[in-house]
Parts: structure tokens; sequence; C-alpha cells
């Protein structure tokens, strides 16, 4: 049981909740306003919401222990992720646990709305009996648009299929292979809106996908189009599809979700044509442990100092990918580190080159070069650097962060070369991965090494004549530092020279002194790495 504090603010299943009472001390609160939740969020390292909890930035600004805020489902539209990545929160969710419930919520609400079912219901529960005031539609044969087509919209058009409907999808990052291997014909939004029968949207609620249904599409669509939104209110402007179905074009919607919720007052929720649920895409038992069981777990993992799995605000590296990587995400926070004591002045870029095998890591290389960044920004940043903030760190010290690939990889099968300019001087270092434990740092410079990173080391540049290592080696004695391992590289005799000297503790900083007096002696540096 470690003292970390975790608040739920939002009602979890049991089997999250459970979880973590195991490792921390955990306060269950739900229904905190605003500024409730300003007042005691101090206090904690961990927050698990659900949708019900706006985690604004003003109550990020109050965060000042918080470490982690876990999305116990998928949407995470109610958390400043801009906010929480400037400040090195992880924000992570549970991206898959809750597809199978919200798809069939979608399914069970648009056959609600075919054959009015809910309304019909109420109708019976009343007291009436009016069979021709309830005439339905058969999904048989009907056209499914589908808007967003991830998690959720392919597991529709599965269940669309048996049902033999007609599927066409719309997605900007489509996957087009999955959609011919589920039959659905992809296609634009102008192709979408004038043929489908049931329009269902399935996107995220960001900024281009706000009021994606709204007047103008409306236009596009077929008169006695059917509407379905289990995915976010906003995606659909609520006024015009209210105008709209008053207007008789569109035949009815099924909403799960509000612009505002609850959505008190809203002409659309008392349309007769309109069916509702009170966000209830998430609500099953299944969903509602794994989702809980899921974001606990990510939580702990964080905590105890370790990355989430579904990390929402940092480049995510794939779960088959994660052994390769780690060794280079390793070896580039090492190299880093080094580099940051090599150099003087105000650092104005940092380019990271990766060459041979580590060229052929993608967008991973995102990760990576995080990595680095935190090695170099940890040592001079009075804030935690982490996976999620080290670009932010950077940037908003003016220093531009660049990446480029290379097939050039100097003899070795992989190479990162990190190249850090200062207003006044120019440093590089090269590393390469041998094996999962096996990294060196392999040039400095332009010259060729062969350093495990790790401990404590001198590395000098001085002109190649006899004496100055036997000074240096002195200077270092003296001090009662012993001196572990020694490798001299240099290009050509009697020319520059760079030393690096592994040494068994820190060199004081007036044995530092002294050993850049030495005659022939243009830098010399301490640094633990
Ligand atoms: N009502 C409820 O209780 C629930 C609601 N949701 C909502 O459903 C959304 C979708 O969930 P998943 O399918 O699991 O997410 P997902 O991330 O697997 O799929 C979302 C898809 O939307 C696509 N997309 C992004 N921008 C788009 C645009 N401008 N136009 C069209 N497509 C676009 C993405 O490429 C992606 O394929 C979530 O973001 C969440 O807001 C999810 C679970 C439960
Ligand atoms: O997972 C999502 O995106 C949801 O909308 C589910 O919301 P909930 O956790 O039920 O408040």
């Amino acid at each position: 049981m470690t003292d970390f504090r975790v608040l739920v603010s939002d009602k979890l299943a049991d089997e999250g909740v459970d979880i973590l009472r195991e490792y921390c001390n955990v306060d269950v609160k739900t229904g905190l306003s605003e500024e409730e939740l300003i007042e005691i969020i101090g206090e904690y390292e961990g927050l698990l919401v659900r949708s019900g909890t706006q985690v604004t930035a003003n109550v990020l600004a109050a965060a000042e222990k918080l470490k982690f805020i876990g999305r116990a489902g998928a949407g995470v539209d109610n958390i400043d992720l801009d906010a929480a990545t400037e400040k090195g929160i992880i924000v992570a969710n549970a991206p898959s646990g809750n597809t199978l419930a919200a798809c069939e919520h979608t399914l069970a609400m648009m056959m609600s709305l075919s054959r009015n079912i809910p309304q019909a219901t109420a109708s019976v529960k009343a007291g009436e009996w009016k069979r021709s005031q309830f005439m339905g539609v058969e999904l048989n044969n009907k056209v499914l648009g589908i808007v967003g087509f991830g998690r959720i919209g392919q597991e529709l058009a599965k269940r669309a299929n048996a049902l033999e409907m007609r599927c066409v999808a719309y997605d900007p990052y489509i996957n087009r292979e999955r959609a011919t291997e589920l039959g659905v014909e992809v296609c634009t939004l102008d192709e979408l809106f004038p043929q489908a029968d049931f329009i269902t949207v399935h996107t995220p609620l960001v900024k281009e996908t706000r009021h994606l249904i709204n007047k103008d599409s409306i236009a596009q669509m077929k008169t006695g189009v059917r509407i379905i939104n289990c995915a976010r209110g906003g995606i659909i402007d609520e006024e015009a599809l209210a105008d709209a179905i008053e207007e008789g074009k569109i035949a009815g919607a099924a909403l799960d979700v509000y612009e505002n919720e609850p959505p008190e007052g809203q002409r659309i929720v008392a349309l007769p044509q309109v069916i509702t649920t009170p966000h209830l895409g998430a609500s099953t038992v299944e969903a509602q442990q794994n989702v809980a069981v899921s974001v606990a777990k990510q939580c702990i993992d964080v905590l105890e100092g370790g990355s989430a799995r579904f990390v929402v605000n940092a480049p995510m590296v794939p779960l088959d990918q994660q052994d390769r990587i780690e060794p280079y995400a390793r070896l580039a926070q090492k190299m880093g580190k080094l580099l940051i004591q090599l150099i003087d002045g105000r650092i104005e870029s940092v380019e990271i080159e990766y060459g041979g095998k580590a060229a052929d890591f993608g967008r991973n290389t995102k990760y990576i070069t995080r990595l680095a960044l935190k090695g170099m920004l940890d040592p001079i940043l009075q804030e935690p650097v982490n996976i999620v903030n080290a670009e932010f760190a950077a940037t908003e010290r003016g220093i531009r962060v660049s990446e480029s690939i290379t097939t050039e990889s100097k003899g070795f099968t992989n190479i990162m070369t990190i190249t850090m300019k200062t207003d006044s001087m120019q440093e590089s270092v090269s590393g390469n991965v041998s094996s999962a434990d096996k990294i060196r740092i392999v040039a400095i410079g332009d010259y060729m090494t062969d350093m495990t990173p790790g401990g404590d080391v001198v590395i000098s540049r001085h002109r190649d004549v006899p004496g100055v290592i036997g000074q240096f080696a002195t200077i270092i004695g003296t001090y009662d530092v012993n001196i572990a391992g020694m490798q001299v590289g240099r290009n050509q005799p009697g020319q520059e020279a760079i030393m690096v000297l592994n040494v068994d503790a820190a060199v004081p900083q007036e044995a530092m002194d002294k050993i850049v007096k030495i005659d022939g002696v243009s830098t010399a540096r301490y640094a633990h790495i």
C-alpha cells in the first residue's frame, strides 16, 4: 500500500476501484462542481473520471500533484488535453472496453427509432391502443450511412450486415482494407448524405466534427432520413436537427448524447419523433467492468513511474513494438543527458537523425525523440519533464526540435545522432543499440568512441601531442578519483583529439578548472550520465 491518493469523481465499477484500493488511498466523490473539484484536486496524484466530470484548465491549474487522469471510457472531450499536456500529466482512456456496449446501444436505438418502440410503449402504458399511429419502416435493404469508421463504426457495420442493410461509410482516416472486408462502401460525405436512409455518427467530438450534421448537410439528405447519435452531443447541431424534424425533412432521431447534458429545456427533446436515452451507450455491466479495470491498472502503472497503455496526449508505441523500441528510448535519454552537459549557451535547436534500422521505426521515432528531450531538459528545468510534456517544454523555451531519417549508418546496423545547436556552439552525439541490453555512444562530434553510457565521465578535446594525457591523469589522481577506463580518438596525428575518461566518482570543479588550463586542452567537461 502506497501513500498516493486517487480521486474517483464519477461512478466507476467496483472491480476497478477495488484494484486501486489495494494499492493506494482512494476517495470516491461524485457530482462535484468545478469549484469543489478545484478545492480538493491539489491533494491527489491520480484522477479517474467518466463523462460526468469536466476536467478544465482551472481544475488542472490547481492540480499540483496530479500525474495521471484516467478516462474510464473512450471520449476525452471533457478533459482539457492541452492544459494536462503542458503540466506533464498523462491522460489515458480505455478505448475498447465499451465498444460493444456503444455499438449495441446504437443498434437498439436504430431499431427502436424505426419501429417507434419508445413512443408506442408510452402510449400503451397510458391506456391507449393506437396501432396505425406507430407505423414503422424496415431496416432490410436500407442504406446505413456510418460517419466515423473506428471501433464502434466497424462493429456496427458487422451487425448491420446481418440485418441485410447496405453500409456506406465516411472517415478521413478510413482503413479501406477493413471496410472492404466488411463489405462496406467507402464514400465522401457528399456521397453519403443523399443516399442514406439512416445516418449514425461515431466520431470523436473535435473541432472538425463539431456540427458536422448541420443545416447545410441536412439539406443534402434524403427526405425521410433517420439520424442516430450515440457518440457525442455537439457533432449534430441540435437546433438544425429540430428544425428539419419539424419541417418533415428528417423522419426522426435517436439521441443518447447532447451538447449540454442533461439537455434541460431543449426543444429537440420534446419532439415526438425524437427518442432518447441519458448517455447510456457505455452503461452495461460488462463495459463498466472493462473500463474501470483498465484505467485502474493504468493509474497504478503511472504512479509506479511507468507509462500507461492507452495514453492519449503522448505518442503511443504499439504493444508489439515496445520491446524493440525500449533500448533506443533508453539510449536516446542517456545521449540527451550527455549532450546537455557538453554544451554552453542558449539552446536553439535539437535535431535527431535516425539511421540504418533505427530509420524503420516510422512514427514511433516521436516516442524516442521525446525521451531524448527528457534526458536533455530534466537536468536544466525545475519542473518534471516526461513523455507527455517534453516537446512542449522544448518549444516553449524556443528550442526547435526536428527529426530526420537517413540511409547513412556509418557502418552500424542502426545509429541515432543528436545534434544540438546553441547561440555559441554545436555538438553532436551518436549512439548504437547492439542488443537489447547493449547500448553505446559511438561518436562525439566527428570522433568515434565506444562508450557504455552511464556513471561519471570526463570528456576533453585537446591537441594530440605528448604529455597532455599524463597531466590530465595526474590532476584527477590528486583529487583521489580513480580512472576506470580511457579512450582516445583522433582524426589525424598531431591534430585535435578527443578523450573519454570513465571515472569512479564525481570530479570536483576545482580539478576541472585545472584540467582546462593544461596547455593543449581546448575543452574538458565532467558529466554524469
Ligand atoms: N454514448 C456513449 O456512451 C459512448 C460514446 N462514445 C463516443 O463514440 C466515439 C467513437 O468511439 P470509437 O469508435 O471507440 O472511437 P475510434 O477512435 O475507434 O473511432 C473514431 C473514428 O472517427 C474517425 N474520425 C475522426 N475525425 C473524423 C471526421 N472529421 N469525420 C469522420 N470520421 C472522423 C476516426 O478516424 C476514427 O476512425 C468516441 O469518441 C466517443 O465520443 C464512445 C463510447 C460510448
Ligand atoms: O466512453 C465514452 O466516450 C462515453 O461517452 C461513455 O460515457 P460514460 O463513461 O458512460 O459517462
